[in-house]
């Protein structure tokens, strides 16, 4: 039995297989793949992409999908071993095994809380999950999102063809909220696997991300000659960029502190995707994982403009996830 909980796992051939899937699916979206399959659906945190595109890309492929959201289900504990005397009611022991009886498959967003890093840096929900249920597991977002490198990946292969030797220009970008750093995780991930030059930009080292994952991206860069640099240096960061994608995080040296002391710094906000910084790249695409605060994140020129990918990253998702659930539980 396999999961798809991140792409670190899936090597890059496994990985073109379910994108090359993607794109016939794109063209041919209806199948009998998962009759009579039911999905689980489970969400801790908001979402309007990940939850509209399961459900539509199950029921295109004839399966059945529940959507629950944590709000309307039990308080869920995920320590092994703990008293349960707090606010959860429900143990993911019970959870995960019970709805594993229902169902074929069970999808998980998660976020980290962001008070305890070195214990949300082990993703404890989504492996209390893989622990515990009988059924493959669909990461839809926890420290990583690999539904969402996928589709990044498909609309870069799309505009770009073969990505090998082309330079991605990973932003950090201003968001008023420490964010998540799991879609540059991914990002990361993703763009070093198939080959490309990644260049991480960030205000200072503190925004660099975790270890684990910086890493990780450098391994699979090494593996065809390639490298990940880190710089706080705009100008050389878009230097040269095919491809420029903008992420806010929050730093990891903060996760604990009061959220006041963690809201970004204002004279960040310079770190804004804007022409003039396009214009040092080669012609770069844009994109982002969405949603996106227009005119903080990114300007509107950059977003409506000709090389922006964000709506067709999106739509992919879609399709690449078709393309794993066929992989993990289709007929
Ligand atoms: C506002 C917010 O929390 N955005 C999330 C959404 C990521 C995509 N699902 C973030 O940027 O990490
Ligand atoms: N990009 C993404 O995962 O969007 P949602 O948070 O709306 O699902």
């Amino acid at each position: 039995m396999r999961h798809f909980l991140t792409t670190e796992d899936w090597s890059q051939a496994e990985l073109q297989a379910l994108l090359d899937d993607a794109r016939a699916l794109k063209q041919s979206p209806q199948n009998e793949r998962l009759r009579g399959r039911r999905c689980a659906l489970l969400f801790f945190n908001p979402s309007l992409r990940t939850r509209t595109s399961f459900q539509v890309g199950i029921a295109d492929l004839g399966g059945h999908s529940v959507v629950l959201d944590a709000a309307g289900t039990w308080p869920l504990e995920v320590e092994p071993g703990a008293v349960m005397d707090g606010e959860a009611e429900e143990h993911v022991a019970e959870a995960a095994r019970v709805l594993s009886t229902y169902v074929d498959l069970i999808a998980i967003r998660a976020f980290p809380k962001f008070e305890n890093w070195s214990r949300e840096r082990e993703d404890p929900i989504l492996a209390g999950f893989v622990k515990h249920a009988t059924v493959p597991i669909i990461n839809m977002e926890t420290i990583v999102h690999p539904c969402q490198e996928l589709a990044m990946l498909m609309a870069l292969q799309e505009r770009h063809g073969d990505l090998a030797g082309k330079k991605l220009c990973l932003t950090w970008t201003y968001h008023p909220k420490p964010l998540n750093t799991a879609v540059a995780n991914s990002a990361l991930l993703a763009a070093t696997k198939m080959g490309m030059d990644v260049t991480l930009l960030c205000p200072s080292k503190e925004y660099i991300l975790d270890e684990k994952f910086m890493r990780a991206g450098e391994r699979f860069a090494a593996e065809h000659g390639r490298g990940v640099t880190v710089t706080h240096d705009i100008a050389e960061a878009y230097e040269g960029a095919d491809a420029v994608y903008a992420k806010s995080w929050g730093r990891l040296d903060q996760i604990g502190l009061p959220m006041a002391d963690r809201m970004t710094p204002e004279n960040l906000k310079y770190f804004i995707v804007d022409e003039e910084k396009m214009a040092l790249t080669n012609d770069a695409t844009f994109s982002h994982c969405l949603p996106m605060r227009r005119n903080i994140k990114a300007t509107d020129a950059v977003v409506d403009g000709p090389n922006s990918l964000i709506i067709q990253e999106a739509e992919n998702r879609l399709h690449v996830q078709k393309a794993v659930l066929s992989a993990l539980i289709g007929r």
